[in-house]
């Protein structure tokens, strides 16, 4: 198989586990390989230029709504048994839970993920992704796809680390992953079209995540 996680040997699996053990959160870089992130950025720009993207919603089952003043991505919800252009993006996203799994024992079972779209001037305000008597979400993942992003450009993620405010740059071909359940973020107010992949890595198989927000 061709993506660079092959090459990646365990000593550098387990720093980046401890790290997200330790810190619950990790930042590694070039997680894509070039021909990976074309393919997603390509597909990405096909599908938003097909206006198959929908205003994203917030909270769970009935308490589902859009609250355009709470956060203003535009989301494409991705299923491997239709998306295949992506296949190889599924796969090395099942390697990374493997890999989890392997050396930090977190039983994931499954993952669901969207594409999100963020127009300029948009944001999500500060939340956690682990929904009010929903917890089947273990650990998010958000690979970023910002071809030149520089400083001024904004739409970095914020995270909420006890005393400690952290913000990442979405450079493209950069994951960062985080435990679902602790760790607060928020997108800053992007000032350009911000375009990521964000995933949740499940505790039990997918169900009505793509209804859920
Ligand atoms: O895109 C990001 O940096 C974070 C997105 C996010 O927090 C979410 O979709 O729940
Ligand atoms: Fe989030």
């Amino acid at each position: 198989m061709l993506n660079r996680l092959q090459n990646v040997q365990d000593d550098q699996w387990v720093d980046w586990v401890d790290s997200l053990a330790d810190n619950d959160y990790v930042v590694i870089d070039d997680f894509l390989d070039d021909s990976l992130y074309r393919a997603v950025r390509s597909f990405f720009l096909k599908k938003l230029g097909h206006d198959e993207f929908d205003p994203a919603g917030i909270g769970a089952l009935a308490d589902h709504h859009l609250d355009k003043s709470r956060r203003g991505d535009h989301v494409y919800w991705l299923d491997s048994s239709v998306d295949l252009e992506l296949t190889d993006v599924f796969v090395v996203i099942r390697e990374l839970i493997d890999k989890l799994n392997r050396y930090c024992y977190l039983g994931i079972a499954d993952f669901e993920s969207h594409l999100a779209y963020y127009p300029k001037g948009t944001f999500y305000e500060k939340h956690v992704d682990q929904f009010k008597g929903r917890n089947n979400r273990l650990i998010s993942m958000i690979i970023y796809l910002n071809e030149g992003w520089k400083p001024g450009d904004g739409g970095e993620l914020k995270l909420y680390l006890g005393n400690e405010e952290k913000l990442i740059e979405p450079l493209a071909k950069r994951i960062v992953l985080f435990k679902s359940d602790v760790l607060p973020h928020e997108v800053m107010t992007t000032h350009v079209g911000r375009y990521s992949l964000t995933g949740w890595l499940l505790k039990n198989p997918a169900d009505l995540g793509f209804l859920l927000g």
